[in-house]
Protein backbone atom coordinates (compact mmCIF):
# COMPACT_ATOMS: atom_id res chain seq x y z
CA UNK A 1 0.00 0.00 0.00
CA UNK A 2 1.17 3.33 -0.89
CA UNK A 3 1.88 6.19 1.68
CA UNK A 4 -1.02 8.68 2.27
CA UNK A 5 1.72 11.09 2.17
CA UNK A 6 2.75 10.14 -1.23
CA UNK A 7 6.34 9.82 -2.81
CA UNK A 8 9.33 12.28 -1.64
CA UNK A 9 11.89 12.39 -3.88
CA UNK A 10 15.31 13.08 -3.41
CA UNK A 11 18.05 13.51 -5.54
CA UNK A 12 21.82 13.06 -4.53
CA UNK A 13 20.64 10.73 -1.83
CA UNK A 14 23.30 8.32 -2.14
CA UNK A 15 25.83 10.23 0.49
CA UNK A 16 26.06 13.09 2.76
CA UNK A 17 22.63 15.97 3.21
CA UNK A 18 20.50 13.95 0.50
CA UNK A 19 21.01 10.60 2.63
CA UNK A 20 20.08 11.78 5.92
CA UNK A 21 16.97 13.80 4.05
CA UNK A 22 15.83 10.12 2.70
CA UNK A 23 16.21 9.25 6.78
CA UNK A 24 13.98 12.13 7.95
CA UNK A 25 11.18 11.91 5.31
CA UNK A 26 11.19 7.82 5.51
CA UNK A 27 10.77 8.69 9.35
CA UNK A 28 8.18 11.20 8.51
CA UNK A 29 6.04 8.48 7.02
CA UNK A 30 6.66 9.47 3.19
CA UNK A 31 7.41 6.69 0.00
CA UNK A 32 10.87 7.59 -1.15
CA UNK A 33 12.22 7.58 -4.74
CA UNK A 34 15.77 8.17 -4.65
CA UNK A 35 17.88 9.19 -7.33
CA UNK A 36 22.51 9.29 -7.74
CA UNK A 37 25.00 7.63 -9.46
CA UNK A 38 26.07 4.94 -6.88
CA UNK A 39 23.34 2.65 -6.79
CA UNK A 40 24.83 -0.01 -4.70
CA UNK A 41 24.87 2.82 -1.94
CA UNK A 42 21.11 3.70 -2.43
CA UNK A 43 20.41 0.08 -2.68
CA UNK A 44 22.10 -0.22 1.07
CA UNK A 45 20.14 3.27 2.30
CA UNK A 46 16.93 1.70 0.61
CA UNK A 47 16.95 -1.57 2.24
CA UNK A 48 17.70 0.41 6.02
CA UNK A 49 15.09 2.95 5.38
CA UNK A 50 12.32 -0.02 4.61
CA UNK A 51 13.29 -2.20 7.66
CA UNK A 52 13.59 0.90 9.67
CA UNK A 53 10.12 2.79 8.80
CA UNK A 54 8.07 0.35 6.83
CA UNK A 55 8.21 2.41 3.91
CA UNK A 56 8.22 1.91 0.02
CA UNK A 57 11.66 2.75 -1.34
CA UNK A 58 12.79 2.93 -5.13
CA UNK A 59 15.87 3.48 -6.52
CA UNK A 60 16.65 4.95 -9.51
CA UNK A 61 20.76 5.38 -11.03
CA UNK A 62 21.13 8.05 -12.56
CA UNK A 63 23.66 10.38 -14.05
CA UNK A 64 21.78 14.09 -13.60
CA UNK A 65 24.75 15.84 -15.50
CA UNK A 66 23.82 13.56 -18.72
CA UNK A 67 20.96 15.06 -20.68
CA UNK A 68 19.83 11.71 -21.99
CA UNK A 69 19.44 10.54 -17.91
CA UNK A 70 18.43 13.91 -17.03
CA UNK A 71 15.31 13.57 -19.41
CA UNK A 72 14.02 10.10 -18.40
CA UNK A 73 14.07 11.23 -15.03
CA UNK A 74 12.71 14.08 -15.48
CA UNK A 75 9.47 12.23 -17.87
CA UNK A 76 9.35 9.84 -14.83
CA UNK A 77 8.49 12.56 -12.12
CA UNK A 78 6.46 14.08 -14.88
CA UNK A 79 4.51 10.84 -15.21
CA UNK A 80 4.07 9.83 -11.25
CA UNK A 81 1.02 11.22 -9.72
CA UNK A 82 2.51 9.95 -6.59
CA UNK A 83 5.19 12.60 -6.19
CA UNK A 84 4.15 15.04 -3.68
CA UNK A 85 7.69 16.43 -2.63
CA UNK A 86 11.07 16.97 -4.13
CA UNK A 87 14.70 17.66 -2.55
CA UNK A 88 16.72 18.94 -5.33
CA UNK A 89 19.98 18.12 -3.36
CA UNK A 90 22.12 16.81 -5.86
CA UNK A 91 25.37 18.79 -6.31
CA UNK A 92 29.00 19.29 -6.78
CA UNK A 93 31.65 21.82 -6.03
CA UNK A 94 34.93 22.27 -8.01
CA UNK A 95 37.22 24.68 -5.35
CA UNK A 96 39.54 25.55 -8.21
CA UNK A 97 40.86 28.89 -9.23
CA UNK A 98 38.83 29.79 -12.60
CA UNK A 99 42.17 30.46 -14.32
CA UNK A 100 43.16 26.09 -13.85
CA UNK A 101 39.21 25.03 -14.27
CA UNK A 102 38.72 23.33 -17.08
CA UNK A 103 35.53 24.16 -19.40
CA UNK A 104 34.25 20.20 -18.84
CA UNK A 105 34.38 20.73 -14.79
CA UNK A 106 32.82 24.22 -15.49
CA UNK A 107 29.56 22.67 -17.46
CA UNK A 108 29.41 19.79 -14.86
CA UNK A 109 28.89 21.76 -12.36
CA UNK A 110 26.41 24.03 -14.44
CA UNK A 111 24.63 21.08 -15.27
CA UNK A 112 23.79 19.19 -11.80
CA UNK A 113 23.88 22.34 -9.92
CA UNK A 114 21.38 24.36 -11.90
CA UNK A 115 20.32 22.53 -15.05
CA UNK A 116 19.20 19.18 -13.40
CA UNK A 117 17.58 21.22 -10.43
CA UNK A 118 15.28 23.80 -13.04
CA UNK A 119 14.14 21.01 -15.40
CA UNK A 120 13.29 18.52 -12.60
CA UNK A 121 11.38 21.54 -10.44
CA UNK A 122 9.99 22.11 -13.87
CA UNK A 123 8.63 18.30 -14.35
CA UNK A 124 7.19 18.30 -10.73
CA UNK A 125 5.16 22.21 -10.50
CA UNK A 126 2.37 21.16 -12.98
CA UNK A 127 0.87 18.69 -11.15
CA UNK A 128 1.72 20.56 -7.92
CA UNK A 129 -0.34 23.69 -9.33
CA UNK A 130 -3.28 21.75 -10.68
CA UNK A 131 -3.34 19.81 -7.31
CA UNK A 132 -2.72 22.97 -5.36
CA UNK A 133 -0.12 21.14 -2.83
CA UNK A 134 2.87 19.60 -2.78
CA UNK A 135 6.52 20.69 -1.72
CA UNK A 136 9.80 21.97 -3.24
CA UNK A 137 13.29 21.96 -1.33
CA UNK A 138 15.98 23.24 -3.47
CA UNK A 139 19.49 22.78 -1.79
CA UNK A 140 21.38 26.24 -2.33
CA UNK A 141 24.06 27.40 -0.54
CA UNK A 142 25.50 30.31 1.75
CA UNK A 143 27.61 30.90 -0.94
CA UNK A 144 24.82 32.06 -3.62
CA UNK A 145 25.20 34.79 -1.43
CA UNK A 146 28.72 35.47 -1.96
CA UNK A 147 31.71 34.27 -3.88
CA UNK A 148 35.52 33.01 -2.70
CA UNK A 149 38.23 33.04 -5.11
CA UNK A 150 37.84 29.43 -5.54
CA UNK A 151 34.01 29.10 -5.69
CA UNK A 152 33.28 31.32 -8.57
CA UNK A 153 31.77 29.11 -10.54
CA UNK A 154 29.63 27.04 -7.96
CA UNK A 155 28.69 30.05 -6.34
CA UNK A 156 27.12 31.40 -9.91
CA UNK A 157 25.81 27.87 -9.67
CA UNK A 158 24.07 28.58 -6.42
CA UNK A 159 23.36 32.16 -6.93
CA UNK A 160 21.08 31.03 -9.83
CA UNK A 161 19.46 28.34 -7.48
CA UNK A 162 18.30 31.42 -4.41
CA UNK A 163 17.12 33.36 -7.16
CA UNK A 164 15.53 30.62 -9.05
CA UNK A 165 13.09 29.73 -6.10
CA UNK A 166 12.50 32.83 -5.04
CA UNK A 167 10.89 33.59 -8.20
CA UNK A 168 8.76 30.23 -7.93
CA UNK A 169 8.24 31.46 -4.85
CA UNK A 170 6.43 34.60 -5.95
CA UNK A 171 4.44 32.84 -8.70
CA UNK A 172 2.94 29.91 -5.98
CA UNK A 173 2.46 32.93 -3.27
CA UNK A 174 -1.41 32.39 -3.22
CA UNK A 175 -1.64 28.40 -3.68
CA UNK A 176 -0.93 25.89 -0.90
CA UNK A 177 2.42 24.68 -2.35
CA UNK A 178 5.53 25.04 -0.41
CA UNK A 179 8.32 26.23 -1.78
CA UNK A 180 12.25 26.58 0.44
CA UNK A 181 15.51 27.42 -0.22
CA UNK A 182 18.16 25.67 1.86
CA UNK A 183 21.45 27.86 2.34
CA UNK A 184 24.11 25.55 4.29
CA UNK A 185 27.12 26.52 5.77
CA UNK A 186 30.08 24.34 6.14
CA UNK A 187 29.09 20.56 6.04
CA UNK A 188 30.70 17.16 6.66
CA UNK A 189 29.88 15.87 3.55
CA UNK A 190 32.10 13.82 0.81
CA UNK A 191 31.61 17.43 -1.26
CA UNK A 192 34.88 18.61 0.31
CA UNK A 193 36.90 15.33 -1.56
CA UNK A 194 35.45 16.61 -4.26
CA UNK A 195 36.02 19.87 -4.75
CA UNK A 196 39.83 18.86 -4.45
CA UNK A 197 40.58 20.72 -1.40
CA UNK A 198 41.44 17.29 0.86
CA UNK A 199 38.25 16.80 2.50
CA UNK A 200 36.45 18.79 5.12
CA UNK A 201 39.22 17.60 8.01
CA UNK A 202 41.09 20.67 6.24
CA UNK A 203 38.47 23.07 7.52
CA UNK A 204 38.24 24.28 11.67
CA UNK A 205 35.50 21.61 13.08
CA UNK A 206 33.97 24.50 15.05
CA UNK A 207 32.77 25.69 11.43
CA UNK A 208 31.28 22.60 9.91
CA UNK A 209 28.24 21.29 10.69
CA UNK A 210 26.88 17.43 10.94
CA UNK A 211 24.63 16.58 8.27
CA UNK A 212 22.16 15.32 10.53
CA UNK A 213 21.87 18.73 12.68
CA UNK A 214 22.13 20.82 9.16
CA UNK A 215 18.90 18.67 7.62
CA UNK A 216 17.13 18.74 11.06
CA UNK A 217 17.56 22.56 11.36
CA UNK A 218 16.46 22.86 7.50
CA UNK A 219 13.42 20.38 7.92
CA UNK A 220 12.47 22.73 11.36
CA UNK A 221 12.43 25.66 8.96
CA UNK A 222 10.26 24.34 6.42
CA UNK A 223 7.51 23.12 8.94
CA UNK A 224 8.15 26.84 10.13
CA UNK A 225 7.05 28.15 7.20
CA UNK A 226 9.83 29.65 6.61
CA UNK A 227 10.86 30.04 2.51
CA UNK A 228 15.02 30.80 3.15
CA UNK A 229 16.34 28.52 5.53
CA UNK A 230 20.07 28.94 6.54
CA UNK A 231 20.49 26.27 9.10
CA UNK A 232 23.12 27.99 11.19
CA UNK A 233 22.51 31.53 10.86
CA UNK A 234 21.95 32.75 14.32
CA UNK A 235 21.05 36.14 13.49
CA UNK A 236 18.20 35.93 11.14
CA UNK A 237 18.45 39.65 11.21
CA UNK A 238 21.11 39.57 8.97
CA UNK A 239 19.66 38.21 6.12
CA UNK A 240 16.13 40.21 6.64
CA UNK A 241 18.08 43.17 6.26
CA UNK A 242 19.52 42.15 3.45
CA UNK A 243 16.83 41.25 1.69
CA UNK A 244 15.08 44.65 2.52
CA UNK A 245 17.95 46.35 1.14
CA UNK A 246 18.05 44.05 -2.10
CA UNK A 247 13.86 44.41 -2.59
CA UNK A 248 14.48 48.54 -2.30
CA UNK A 249 16.17 48.51 -5.66
CA UNK A 250 14.17 47.57 -8.28
CA UNK A 251 11.58 50.99 -7.03
CA UNK A 252 14.87 52.91 -6.83
CA UNK A 253 16.23 52.16 -9.97
CA UNK A 254 13.11 52.38 -11.95
CA UNK A 255 13.21 55.94 -12.93
CA UNK A 256 13.78 56.83 -16.36
CA UNK A 257 17.03 59.59 -14.92
CA UNK A 258 20.46 58.38 -15.26
CA UNK A 259 22.11 58.77 -11.64
CA UNK A 260 23.16 61.73 -10.90
CA UNK A 261 27.12 60.96 -10.74
CA UNK A 262 27.26 59.65 -14.19
CA UNK A 263 26.09 63.11 -15.16
CA UNK A 264 27.29 66.30 -13.28
CA UNK A 265 30.11 67.52 -14.62
CA UNK A 266 33.00 68.27 -12.77
N1 LIG B 1 28.62 20.08 2.35
C1 LIG B 1 28.55 21.41 2.36
O1 LIG B 1 29.37 22.09 2.97
C2 LIG B 1 27.46 22.09 1.63
C3 LIG B 1 26.70 21.45 0.68
N2 LIG B 1 25.74 22.12 -0.01
C4 LIG B 1 24.95 21.47 -1.03
O2 LIG B 1 24.36 20.29 -0.50
C5 LIG B 1 24.03 19.40 -1.57
C6 LIG B 1 24.45 18.00 -1.19
O3 LIG B 1 25.86 17.93 -1.12
P1 LIG B 1 26.64 17.19 0.05
O4 LIG B 1 25.74 16.30 0.79
O5 LIG B 1 27.39 18.22 0.76
O6 LIG B 1 27.73 16.39 -0.78
P2 LIG B 1 27.90 14.85 -1.16
O7 LIG B 1 29.06 14.82 -2.10
O8 LIG B 1 27.94 14.00 0.04
O9 LIG B 1 26.56 14.54 -1.94
C7 LIG B 1 26.32 14.96 -3.24
C8 LIG B 1 25.24 14.09 -3.83
O10 LIG B 1 24.97 14.55 -5.16
C9 LIG B 1 25.01 13.44 -6.02
N3 LIG B 1 25.47 13.81 -7.35
C10 LIG B 1 26.59 14.52 -7.68
N4 LIG B 1 26.73 14.56 -9.02
C11 LIG B 1 25.67 13.86 -9.52
C12 LIG B 1 25.27 13.52 -10.84
N5 LIG B 1 25.99 13.88 -11.92
N6 LIG B 1 24.13 12.79 -11.01
C13 LIG B 1 23.41 12.40 -9.93
N7 LIG B 1 23.74 12.68 -8.67
C14 LIG B 1 24.87 13.40 -8.47
C15 LIG B 1 26.00 12.46 -5.38
O11 LIG B 1 25.67 11.12 -5.79
P3 LIG B 1 26.56 10.20 -6.76
O12 LIG B 1 27.99 10.63 -6.63
O13 LIG B 1 26.28 8.81 -6.26
O14 LIG B 1 25.97 10.43 -8.11
C16 LIG B 1 25.68 12.64 -3.92
O15 LIG B 1 24.63 11.79 -3.54
C17 LIG B 1 24.75 19.97 -2.80
O16 LIG B 1 23.79 20.61 -3.63
C18 LIG B 1 25.73 20.97 -2.23
O17 LIG B 1 26.03 21.99 -3.13
C19 LIG B 1 25.46 23.43 0.27
C20 LIG B 1 26.17 24.09 1.20
C21 LIG B 1 27.20 23.48 1.98
C1 LIG C 1 32.09 23.07 -1.17
C2 LIG C 1 31.48 24.19 -0.47
O1 LIG C 1 32.02 25.25 -0.48
C3 LIG C 1 30.23 23.97 0.25
N1 LIG C 1 29.58 22.91 -0.35
C4 LIG C 1 29.32 25.16 0.35
O2 LIG C 1 28.41 25.28 -0.46
O3 LIG C 1 29.54 25.98 1.27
Amino acid sequence: MSSKLGTAVVTGASSGIGAVYADRLGARGYDLLLVARRVERLEKLAADLRSKYGVHVEVVGADLGKASDLEQFADRLRGDEHVTLLVNNAGLAYMTPSAELSAAKAQEQINVNVTALVQLSLAVLPRFVAKNAGTLINISSVLSIFAMPLSTTYSGTKAFVTLFTQGLQQEVKDTKIRIQAVLPASTATEIWDVAGIGGHGVLDPATVMSTEACVDAALAGLDAGELITFPSLEDGALWSHLEQARLAIPAAVNTRIPASRYTSRV
